[in-house]
């Protein structure tokens, strides 16, 4: 007997998203059709506009598509975040600021318990497979992050590195399938984004999760990711999608090596393709 393949972590067909109506149509997401094998790292990167977040909103459930279709191992995204399969960082951390950092991150579990039975067999097949179904250890999460000395900190008492790093723990802490960040560093500068990006990739090393994450950085898509999508404004859509085949784990000082600088060239050229697209320029 053959047996079917597993479900891709994300899987979106043919997806359509339209804001608005008559003169005010706008639309956002068109034609988008994206299949997410689980583990992966994708980032997603493109000019303001193009529909990056829109496309994080449907596999997280927040909105539906117009058209098409879009699921998480196989299940509505609904039903995959009543399991609690899929964490979202937004960009600005949000964290109670009564409850200390350790409080913060362990909240999650406090609330939900038993969201675990929900998970569809596809999730919790892999979830055993790799012997990641119990809880986490938060105050390690917090370690690997480098919050080891802030755990009983209030979150105005932490910079906004931290209070992001913050966030991130939290996330992770549900061990979520599917794990979307949408431009979560975007605020930081430079050198504390450099280490928040090695954290996350540890996180992420420990925590098995499919994560998908918003960029404008086309350095930190690189070296980040697995794969990198590619899209494009007016409608938003996707237009290229670059397997990154560099060597893991991704030291800082690979960002200087000459096959790094390649990707970069490549998904510039790919940003820049995207602009003079004629489906871009008639809509401009
Ligand atoms: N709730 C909404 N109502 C109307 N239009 C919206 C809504 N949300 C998004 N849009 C429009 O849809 C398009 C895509 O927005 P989206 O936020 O997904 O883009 P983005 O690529 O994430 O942009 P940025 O990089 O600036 O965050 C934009 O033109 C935006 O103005």
């Amino acid at each position: 007997m053959t047996q079917s393949p597993p479900p891709a972590a994300i899987s979106l067909t043919n997806a359509r998203r339209i804001y608005g109506s008559g003169e005010t149509e706008m639309v956002a997401l068109n034609g988008v059709d994206l299949d997410i094998a689980p583990g992966r790292f994708v980032s997603v990167i493109g000019p303001s506009g193009c529909g990056k977040s829109t496309l994080l909103r449907l596999i997280a459930g927040l909105e539906q598509p117009d058209d098409g279709a879009v699921s998480v191992y196989g299940v509505t995204p609904e039903v995959a975040c009543s399991a609690k399969m899929v964490g979202l960082v937004p960009q600005a951390p949000a964290l109670l600021p009564w409850l200390n950092v350790l409080q913060n991150v362990s909240l999650p579990h406090k609330i939900n318990k038993g969201a675990d039975k929900k998970r569809p067999a596809a999730a919790q097949a892999i979830e055993t497979a790799s012997g990641m179904s119990e809880i986490p250890d938060m105050k390690e999460l917090l370690r690997l992050a480098g919050l080891g000395e802030a755990m009983h900190k209030l979150p105005a008492e932490l910079s906004g590195g931290m209070q992001q790093r913050t966030a991130i723990v939290r996330a992770f802490g549900l061990r979520p399938d599917v794990m979307l960040l949408d431009e979560p560093f975007s605020a930081l500068d430079e050198f504390t984004r450099e280490s928040l990006q090695e954290q996350l990739l540890d996180l992420w090393d420990e925590m098995k999760s499919t994560v998908v994450f918003v960029t404008h950085s086309v350095s930190e898509a690189v070296r980040l990711s697995d794969t990198v999508i590619v899209m494009a404004p007016n409608p938003g859509r996707i237009v290229d999608v670059i397997d990154i085949e560099l060597a893991r784990p991704r030291s800082a000082s690979m960002i200087k090596t000459a096959a790094f600088h390649q990707y970069e060239d490549l998904i510039r050229e790919s940003l820049q393709n995207a602009w003079r697209s004629p489906e871009t320029q008639n809509a401009a």
